[in-house]
């Protein structure tokens, strides 16, 4: 409904009396910002001068000490202060011109009430709530409910309320733009004017927009497994930052950022989504790509990149590889590792501890201790118990070895700061002289036999390796030739011999070292997100759920954008995923409706994959898009030209290539005036760019050139979903551009949705 002018120019004053307020607090949390600063300053400038004191004497450590004690709590608690207004002032700036998007007025108990809502919470000076954040529940009804009696979740449980109203707003600069009363969810033309705008390099929030859907993403606290199949474009990712930003504020007394991570698809993602946290007050949460994980776990070896073995398959991709890439990616080759490491004999793996040339603990020495165990034990256990042994079996050396000739002699060789530590840490003055005596030999004994505690507690003596490749020996794959996996197991042992590891091969080590030994996982984080889960494999995520246990998990991703897997596969990765995590309380959504692209773009690309009557465009308008057709001669002309066309109009222009060879030899071709984008990049350029397609996953642009889509590049149906991701990158515009002979989907393709003009 469109407003008269009273209602609008009352909605006005209303925003001019909260944006004065705001400036009024703006201005008394500026000073006390400043003032917790200068405290916090002040304390420091005393650590520091205390942290000079002096240790000779005894007395005067201890006095030190408490001083320090004492300094230290109070910068523990100046810092605290200051990170609040801090925090304060972040809020109220992100209010500032904007400071609300929707209003409800409700009856609830027989009472008539009306909220705002913005991006965070303000009250008055009595502590009225002027703002309510897009998080508190009550809130929620802004996004699921229409008109009438609805529901929201509060912490003392199902409230119940009449929805009288829903407003929706467009503020800036302090100036209502626009307002709308609507019974739907949130509705079309807000979101259209959202989706409308240019691109930007940076990913926006959406609390103003959410859809009832997304809602139910974000503010899921049930499941422990949560599981989005969403088409491109629909959201998945926005959601899950807003899904983020919901959490921490919901569970603020025990959830940090720092106890969420989220798994990204690469470097140029995870710079893309870095301001969207901030945006609405919050810290961001960790952010790693599988890649980099596996390299620091895997110290010293070079790890393939999902992009490097991509480029390989692209070039030399043959039925035998094929066939052992779809057996390493299934569900059975992570239950075969899973029972390799519960139920065999792994004593084969250790090795000879060698210290200073000598063996220290032998081969079958460790081997006896381990096989002696219980069998009923589990793997991680046995290992632990093994090694537990091997430390006490150490210090009962040390023990035999404290009153050695040598440990004597370096007892008199300590020099003076050693023992001045010695004394501040063990206060030896308080102990006899025979006591001082056995304390300084074991020190003199743990500092020689340092290395060897290393060894046992980074476990040295067990070759995982070696662990691998005997399970590897002992597989039978169904339906691959006995010569096809020998060889397979081949090229590992020479990878291995070049300190070179493939990304399956990495993941898989790492798994079965960590089901072995019990190492290796992090107990701290409480939420895992994945996105782009088609990428990963069943071995991959299982190690990555293994590796943060406690963690709640979110997987989002779309099965149809399968770039880097042999097709066919990603749906059964799907089916399998529950089966395959150990969580209990599971739940799918399911995303259908795409609002990246124009309805034109969306009905285009949508026809490129075998479910795509199930996704629904967007209703905004645009152009059809258009196929180039050229000569080959002629192709990275005519693609370059068409760009800069585009560029003209608008921000963001991506040519889109099959890989990075493409890439570069078009960006050659075209100069400096097109970036090409690679592996290492991090940001995205205004202008003209051109990136191989797995560069531009969850990315998106105004304009998309998908290049050469000719039949020669384009061959296979498992290169359909290539074209589907490419597609789904554009906002507003898309073109492809080919030689004559297209890829056989084109024919398949309804004309009304592109146009076709052949060029010389
Ligand atoms: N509720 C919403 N309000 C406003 N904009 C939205 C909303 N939902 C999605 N969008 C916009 O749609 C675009 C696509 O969103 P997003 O990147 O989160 O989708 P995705 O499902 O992760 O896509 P893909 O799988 O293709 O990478 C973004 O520009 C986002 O801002």
């Amino acid at each position: 409904m469109q407003f008269n002018n009273e209602s609008q120019a009352q909605e006005q004053k209303r925003v001019d009396q909260v944006e004065q307020i705001i400036q009024k607090q703006l201005q008394n949390n500026t000073d006390n910002l400043a003032q917790a600063q200068h405290e916090r300053r002040q304390i420091e400038l005393n650590y520091g001068a205390n942290t000079r004191a002096n240790y000779i004497e005894t007395d005067d450590i201890i006095e030190t000490n408490a001083t320090l004690q004492q300094q230290r709590q109070l910068m523990t608690s100046a810092v605290s202060n200051e990170v609040i207004f801090q925090q304060k002032q972040q809020a109220l700036k992100s209010l500032v011109g904007s400071p609300y998007f929707g209003r409800i007025d409700i009856k609830e108990d027989g009472e008539q009430d009306t909220l705002y809502i913005g991006t965070s919470s303000l009250t008055d000076n009595q502590g009225q709530f002027l703002i309510y954040d897009w998080r508190a529940p009550i809130a929620s009804i802004y996004y699921n409910g229409t008109l009438g009696l609805v529901h929201y979740d509060s912490p003392i449980g199902k409230q119940e309320v009449q929805l009288q109203r829903k407003r929706q707003f467009s503020i800036r600069q302090g100036q209502i733009e626009n307002m709308f009363d609507t019974n739907e969810t949130i509705g079309d033309e807000f979101l259209k004017n959202a989706l409308s705008q240019t691109s930007s390099a940076q990913m926006k929030n959406i609390v103003a927009t959410i859809q009832r859907s997304q809602n139910q993403i974000i503010r899921n606290t049930t499941a422990d497994l949560l599981i989005v199949q969403g088409a491109a474009g629909s959201g998945k990712t926005s959601t899950v930052m807003q899904r983020i930003a919901y959490l921490l504020y919901h569970s603020r007394q025990n959830l940090n950022a720092e106890q969420i991570i989220l798994f990204s698809p690469n470097n140029l993602f995870s710079n893309y989504i870095a301001e969207v946290l901030p945006s609405l007050g919050e810290k961001n949460m960790r952010q790693v790509t599988l890649h980099t994980l596996l390299a620091r776990r895997l110290h010293g070896l070079q790890i393939q990149t999902p992009f490097e073995r991509y480029e390989q398959e692209q070039h030399h991709f043959p039925q035998a590889a094929q066939q052992v890439r779809q057996y390493k990616d299934s569900l059975d080759f992570v239950q075969a590792l899973q029972n390799y490491a519960q139920h065999s004999d792994i004593s084969c793996a250790f090795n000879d501890l060698i210290f200073e040339g000598q063996i220290f603990f032998s081969k079958s020495y460790i081997q006896q201790i381990y096989q002696k165990l219980p069998a009923a034990l589990s793997s991680a256990d046995k290992f632990l118990q093994t090694k537990n042994h091997l430390i006490k079996a150490l210090k009962h050396r040390l023990q035999k070895e404290a009153q050695a000739d040598w440990v004597l002699e370096a007892i008199d060789d300590l020099s003076t700061t050693e023992f001045q530590n010695l004394e501040q840490q063990k206060h030896l003055s308080q102990y006899s002289s025979d006591h001082q005596q056995q304390i300084l030999a074991h020190y003199v004994l743990k500092r020689h036999y340092l290395p060897v505690y290393d060894a046992l507690y980074n476990d040295y003596y067990f070759d995982i390796f070696q662990l691998y490749q005997n399970f590897l020996t002992q597989l039978q794959p169904p339906k691959m030739a006995a010569t096809v996996w020998q060889e397979t197991i081949a090229d590992l042992q020479e990878d291995l011999e070049r300190h070179y590891l493939q990304l399956d091969d990495a993941a898989a080590i790492l798994y079965l070292r960590q089901l072995v030994t019990g190492s290796g996982q992090n107990r701290h984080i409480k939420y895992l997100f994945i996105d782009e889960m088609q990428d990963y494999s069943a071995l991959q995520l299982a190690y990555i759920q293994n590796s943060f246990p406690q963690a709640k998990l979110t997987l989002l991703g779309d099965i149809e954008q399968n770039v880097y897997a042999p097709k066919n596969l990603s749906q059964e990765r799907f089916q399998t995923l529950t089966q395959l995590l150990p969580q209990k309380k599971a739940a799918l959504i399911t995303l259908n409706q795409s609002y990246r692209a124009t309805a034109a773009i969306t009905n285009l690309a949508k026809q490129f994959i075998p479910s795509g009557a199930q996704i629904q465009s967007f209703n905004r308008q645009g152009q059809t898009p258009t196929l180039f057709q050229t000569t080959a001669a002629n192709l990275s002309t005519v693609t370059g030209q068409l760009a800069d066309k585009l560029a003209k109009k608008h921000r963001s222009v991506a040519i889109i290539t099959k890989n990075i060879q493409q890439a570069q030899t078009l960006q050659q071709h075209l100069g400096n005036q097109v970036l090409l984008l690679q592996e290492e990049s991090t940001a995205i350029p205004d202008g003209i760019i051109v990136l191989p397609v797995y560069l531009a996953k969850g990315l998106e642009f105004d304009c998309v050139i998908g290049y050469d889509i000719s039949a020669a590049n384009y061959q296979t149906s498992g290169d359909w979903g290539i074209l589907y991701t490419i597609a789904t990158r554009a906002l507003h515009e898309l073109y492809f551009t080919s030689t004559p002979k297209i890829a056989a989907i084109f024919h398949k393709i309804n004309p009304q949705t592109l146009n076709i003009q052949k060029l010389n």
